[in-house]
């Protein structure tokens, strides 16, 4: 394993204590553990200080990420589900090969810290080898709330009809453009309606600039890979899990080397249930990811004409975070 928050003298590597969790939604300022910071680059989920508990997602000097593990049973599920996957328990519900074939398709778990009252999964930082990193959250499924899920979280989850149809809702994405950064949140990107969102895909693989052709494609062969895993597993669903997609956004640097400047993962597992049946593949994710992959194909065919998105072109704010849109310039 590699060195980690985990191992440094500021922390120490502990089992989550399931009565520690601290998700009593106050609004006091939450004090940052030794050498962390709010991560760089993040997308979607709980923001640090900005989600309703304040918990949000943070990233350690060293680069890794701490993720919060937030009120049970989400936070311990899916901290038990990265142990199943890389710490190989007999304990573990699902299928060992299973488990360990996932490997490659998940940020690595370096462990478990608690500071303070606090829990937090360490993860590999997937975004960390890239110099300019593009950045997209999607999440899979048309289905994204779990059995246990209320009435009115039903029906706030299925009110969006263009998820029930094609099965994936972009959450957001920041693009490097040079001089400065772009970023759009999901409130921005999830106002797309069916047609848009293919120049939407286009928009975070360069459009109208340059569409990266060399991305979308090695991005392909990276989601046909993580297809086949899907179709053979029948032990596990993954309810709310979203695809990381990470390229580097400086075509111009030489030194770079076409295998590793792309990077497709599955984060978020806060929603993993046995599968019931078991002969039965993973329905629901399989269906988003593979409407995902058919719009990015779209993008390859050489009569695809990228549409301009007003709410791109005219809704970017200067250097304004905690926005729908901003431009962060760089310097
Ligand atoms: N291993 C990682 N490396 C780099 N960035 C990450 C990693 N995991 C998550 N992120 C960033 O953090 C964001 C949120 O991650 P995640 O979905 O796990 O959080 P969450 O708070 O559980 O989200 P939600 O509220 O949707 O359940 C992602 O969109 C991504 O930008
Ligand atoms: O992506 P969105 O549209 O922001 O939707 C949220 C997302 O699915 C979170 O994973 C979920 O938290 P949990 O994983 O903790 O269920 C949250 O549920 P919540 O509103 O009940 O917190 C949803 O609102």
């Amino acid at each position: 394993m590699k060195s980690s928050a985990a191992t440094d003298n500021s922390s120490h590597h502990v089992k989550c204590d399931k009565n520690n969790i601290n998700d009593d939604g106050n609004n006091s300022f939450i004090e940052l553990p030794p050498n962390s910071r709010p991560l760089e680059h993040q997308i979607a989920g709980h923001f640090y200080d900005q989600s309703k508990t304040k918990y949000g997602l943070l990233q350690h000097s060293n680069g890794d990420v701490l993720k919060p593990l937030l009120n049970p049973p989400r936070g311990p599920c899916e901290e038990q589900f990265y142990i199943d996957v890389f710490c190989q328990t007999s304990k573990s519900k699902y299928n060992s090969e299973d488990l360990i074939n996932l490997r490659k398709f998940l940020p690595h778990y370096l462990g478990t810290y608690k500071c303070q009252k606090m829990s937090y999964i360490i993860l590999e930082n997937i975004i960390q080898p890239f110099k300019h990193p593009c950045i997209t959250d999607i999440k899979i499924g048309r289905i994204t709330y779990d059995k246990e899920a209320n009435e009115e979280k039903i029906h706030r989850m299925s009110k969006n009809s263009v998820v029930a149809e094609i099965g994936f809702q972009l959450s957001g994405w920041k693009i490097y453009r040079s001089k400065y950064y772009e970023y759009h949140d999901k409130r921005c990107v999830r106002s797309l309606n069916k047609t848009d969102i293919l120049h939407g895909i286009a928009y975070f693989y360069g459009a109208p600039i340059h569409l990266r052709l060399d991305v979308i494609e090695l991005v392909i062969n990276k989601l046909n890979e993580l297809q086949d895993y899907m179709k053979q597993q029948h032990t596990f669903v993954l309810i709310s899990s979203s695809l990381m997609v990470v390229y580097e956004g400086d075509d111009n640097d030489q030194e770079l080397n076409k295998s590793t400047f792309v990077d497709v993962r599955l984060i978020d597992f806060a929603h993993v249930f046995p599968q019931t049946n078991s002969n039965q593949s993973d329905e629901n994710f399989l269906f988003g990811l593979a409407n995902y992959i058919d719009y990015m194909k779209q993008l390859l065919d050489k009569n695809y004409v990228y549409v301009p998105i007003d709410k791109f072109e005219h809704d970017n704010k200067t250097d304004t975070k905690i926005y729908s849109c901003y431009k962060q310039l760089l310097t």
